[in-house]
């Protein structure tokens, strides 16, 4: 059996389990789910700020993993946080969500909208697209304007209200495939997908079955130049168990 680790960045329970369940439902037979989240932290990832703080999770999130022996890594937020410090802890592939989903979404359709939660997360997600070189495949961007932990308060309004976006995405922007922009939309996917009639791509499931892949080629997080192991120092503070 392989473990694969999804990290949660923020200290959500109840979106690290829907986040857990979303992956165990598309993991291999002989793939074991580890969903985690940081001890301390941001109780939910809702720009610049919050993601730098949840950053130093996923980096101790990987660090234990590692030690338990995983095989690779999820980051299941939509910002990737901490995405290229976590491969220099890493031996085996770490994979963000945003990435992987908007990934599978390039190989499905020629361009494809995303739907994410706040609008001040909008420019977090423009800015992946260009580091990631997909601005020219995403037709547009669009947010619920719901904070992303109205997903976990059981109203099912959030849940509502991306159905009724991707539906608009659908109609107007000439997209052929939508990419969910939040790790707690991971079990919307599917039924979306069925009741639009086009590619409804959520980034947990689409980074559980990449790391596999990678696993399955023998390719680990590269270790020649950049992405090699930080280099050794004293790490002060709350930071010595980085060390
Ligand atoms: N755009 C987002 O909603 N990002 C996210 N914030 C979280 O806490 N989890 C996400 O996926």
């Amino acid at each position: 059996k392989r473990i694969i680790q999804v990290i949660n960045p923020n200290t959500s329970r109840a979106m690290t389990a829907t986040i857990g369940a979303a992956a165990r439902a598309v993991a291999a037979a002989d793939t074991e789910i580890l969903a985690v989240c940081p001890g301390q932290g941001v109780p939910s990832i809702e720009g610049h700020f919050d993601e730098a703080i949840a950053a130093i999770g996923v980096l101790e999130q990987v660090k234990a993993g590692r030690a338990q022996g995983v095989c690779g890594h999820v980051i299941a937020c939509f910002g990737d946080p901490g995405l290229l410090a976590a491969r220099e802890l890493a031996q085996g592939p770490v994979v963000g969500i945003a990435e992987a989903a908007m990934h599978m979404a390039t190989l499905v359709a020629t361009r494809f909208s995303i739907v994410t939660t706040l609008p001040r997360t909008l420019i977090i997600a423009r800015h992946l697209l260009q580091q990631y070189g997909f601005e020219h495949h995403c037709a547009a961007l669009h947010a619920i304007d719901l904070p992303v932990l109205a997903l976990e308060d059981g109203s099912g309004l959030a849940q509502e209200k991306v159905r009724q976006r991707c539906i608009q995405a659908m109609r107007e922007d000439g997209s052929g495939a939508i990419v969910l922009g939040c790790g707690g939309m991971a079990d919307l996917a599917q039924d979306l997908t069925r009741e639009l009639g086009l590619p409804v791509i959520d980034g947990v499931t689409a980074a559980v079955k990449m790391v596999e892949s990678l696993v399955a080629l023998g390719l680990g997080t590269s270790k020649h130049g950049d992405l090699a192991f930080p280099l050794k120092k004293n790490l002060s503070g709350q930071f010595e168990s980085l060390s």
